[in-house]
């Protein structure tokens, strides 16, 4: 898909999916991956990847017990100031290095993910007529079964994208389970009860890095507004006749503020950190956080956004639930003055997350997306700051 025709899509944020907009033409949505597999349109060697990033590390190869660091939330927000203190300073510590952590305590039930991922795995289920009535027609909401065929680094995965919509969501799950509204007004409530646990969770660790690296706690959480893109995902990645040359999603990086993931307990998920693909232990009583592009940008680079990837396995299908963090849309970003010094020159020019989306839509979400808004080296010091006060 070309670049003007995923604009194109893009300028249909607002119909989300097929059902709301019925003039939507349907040559505007692209051919997915999996289901043109599914419909032998493609084979497997279609989504074996060539050159360096090879699946090189099995789907159940783990890190040595502690090596992710793992934060205790309760010590967090707890009196004991000490306990408080150095758990906040192993999560910025975590939050620089990683990009990734594990939090324990994070007081969210694992009921209550597991109701979505259930719900969601039954969606998953159904007969693919019924699941591309919410087929969607960009990134944000709906059923996606694959990534774009164009896209060089093909996904062996499906998803369905739930954008924290009330109403638009209420609409779809209408439809898909039309003859079962008990079931559709259980998948709802397990739905609203799931956005509130983790939106809490997310402004909770944003403010705490926020407050980490010594600022107003609230300076990146008030930007958050009902127009983010605050949204669940759950990807179902079936099992695959040859995990050696096919991956689940390709090296990649998040390009929200965070995302708070459960993992089932397959495996699969693998972050890289010095150079090397260390795979991440399923364990039901963690979630893993990551950053994405849009917090190391305005952190100034100080917070990393990890490149991570999904391995394969030959006999399990494997689910994860998501929910990605993220500030509004439209408002321009900056990095704040404090984290910009003689030492550390401002290395992000402003942006807005629209803008960045087009940027990686354009550049089929790579994984290091982020140079897009790096200000190019000879840049003198003057002129970086003329760019910041824009
Ligand atoms: O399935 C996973 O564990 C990771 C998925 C992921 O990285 C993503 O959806 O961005
Ligand atoms: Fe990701």
């Amino acid at each position: 898909m070309g670049v003007s025709e995923m604009n194109r899509t893009e300028d249909c944020v607002d119909a989300d999916i097929v059902m709301k907009e019925p003039e939507v033409e349907t040559a505007t949505i692209p051919t997915y991956t999996m289901q043109a597999l599914w419909d032998k349109k493609l084979s497997l060697k279609d989504f074996e990847v060539s050159g360096e990033d090879k699946p090189t590390l099995p789907y159940d190869v783990f890190e040595q017990d502690e090596v992710l660091p793992i934060i205790d939330l309760q010590a967090l927000l707890g009196n004991d100031k000490d306990a408080r203190y150095v758990n906040l300073a192993r999560m910025l510590e975590a939050a620089k290095t990683w990009g990734f952590f594990k939090i324990r305590n994070h007081g969210v039930a694992l009921e209550t993910v597991k109701k979505v991922e259930q719900n969601v795995k039954k969606f998953f289920a159904l007969p693919m007529e019924k699941k591309l009535q919410v087929k969607a027609v960009n990134f944000v909401f709906g059923y996606i079964g694959g990534s774009p065929v164009s896209w060089k680094n093909k996904w062996w995965l499906e998803s369905l994208h739930m954008k924290v919509q009330e109403e638009a969501i209420r609409k779809m799950v209408a439809l898909v389970w039309s003859d079962n509204p008990k079931f559709a007004d259980e998948f709802m409530s397990a739905l609203t009860r799931y956005y509130s646990s983790m939106r809490e969770l997310s402004r909770l660790i944003v403010e705490c890095l926020t407050e980490g690296l010594g600022l107003p706690p609230n300076t990146y959480t008030k930007l958050e507004t009902p127009d983010a893109i605050c949204n669940a995902r759950v990807n179902h990645y079936p099992a695959c006749p040859d995990p050696s040359k096919v991956f689940g999603i390709p090296s990649h990086t998040d390009p929200q503020m965070l995302s708070i993931l459960y993992q089932d307990d397959v495996g699969g998920l693998q972050v890289l950190r010095n150079g090397k693909w260390i795979g991440i232990r399923p364990d039901d009583s963690t979630l893993v956080v990551n950053l994405g592009d849009t917090f190391m940008a305005i952190t100034n680079g100080i917070l990393h956004s990890a490149v991570h990837r999904v391995a394969l396995n030959t006999t399990r299908s494997r689910y994860s639930t998501i929910y990605f963090y993220g500030v509004d849309n439209a408002a321009p970003l900056s990095v704040p003055p404090e984290l910009i010094t003689e030492d550390r020159p401002l290395l992000y020019r402003p942006f807005t997350v629209n803008e960045y989306r087009a940027i990686l839509t354009e550049h089929q979400v790579p994984d290091d997306g982020i140079k897009f808004l790096r200000i190019q080296p000879g840049v003198t010091a003057t002129a970086r700051k003329k760019m910041f006060r824009r």
